[in-house]
């Protein structure tokens, strides 16, 4: 017996303000990203993350997602005494050794980034597979950015043809509310994540391009 094929899943990166939240809920958003690296011009405090997380609303609650870089422990501890984390999404260097050492010490699941550039980038899947539970693919950052992801930069989503991903994943990198069907469509992507894409200027989401991106993400299916 077959159902209907699921929903690709979709994630909003770095909610920041209380407008943006109540969109992405009112869009029935799976997933809510809160950036906790103070460089970041989309950054929050663990307090204000925790204000937004705890907003009610009409729409269903999204899972929240904490994106660090390269925290230490006291800080991911810090971040989780004030917001209610469903996920770390681990956005710098850590190494799969470091991604186990958190994923154990915190008890939450663990999202590893890793940025695709060419088939060799794909070969790091085997090595962080046993450490994480799920893969975010972006694009690796342009040079010279000042931030090691959120640069509406895109990868060549062919690199992923025919390439087993051995965790559940997400498609970053570039994706708007006009390109994410044909990504979903050209990947496969169970679930796509965006930031710049749904912002009227840098650090600033728009809550009608966030309608926008998760009804084309939701229109696709898996
Ligand atoms: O968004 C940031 O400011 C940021 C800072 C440091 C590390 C990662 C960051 N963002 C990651 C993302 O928002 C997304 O997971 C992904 O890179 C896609 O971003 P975009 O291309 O802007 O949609």
């Amino acid at each position: 017996m077959s159902g209907p094929l699921p929903k690709v899943q979709v994630k909003i990166c770095g909610i920041n303000d209380a407008a943006a939240y109540d969109a992405a809920c009112h869009a029935g958003a799976d997933w809510v990203g809160f950036v906790f690296y103070p460089p970041s011009p989309r950054a929050v405090t663990p307090e204000e993350a925790g204000e937004l997380a705890a907003r009610g609303g009409t729409g269903r609650r999204p899972l929240c997602v904490g994106l660090l870089v390269d925290a230490s422990d006291a800080e991911i501890g810090e971040v989780l005494k004030s917001a209610p984390l469903s996920l770390l999404q681990l956005h710098g260097m850590e190494s799969p050794e470091r991604c186990a050492a958190i994923r154990a010490r915190f008890g939450l699941p663990v999202m590893k980034a890793l940025g695709i550039a060419t088939p060799e980038d794909l070969g790091l899947l085997e090595a962080y597979a046993p450490a994480v539970d799920r893969f975010l693919l972006d694009a690796k950052p342009p040079r010279g950015a000042a931030l090691p992801g959120g640069n509406a930069a895109s990868f060549d989503w062919s690199l992923l043809a025919g390439h087993p991903i051995p965790r559940p994943w997400m498609l970053a990198g570039g994706l708007t509310p006009a390109n994410v069907a044909s990504a979903i469509r050209a990947t496969g992507a169970p679930a796509v994540d965006v930031s710049s894409g749904v912002e009227r200027m840098r650090g600033v989401k728009d809550p009608v391009l966030i309608a926008a991106f998760v009804a084309a993400a939701h229109a696709e299916q898996e």
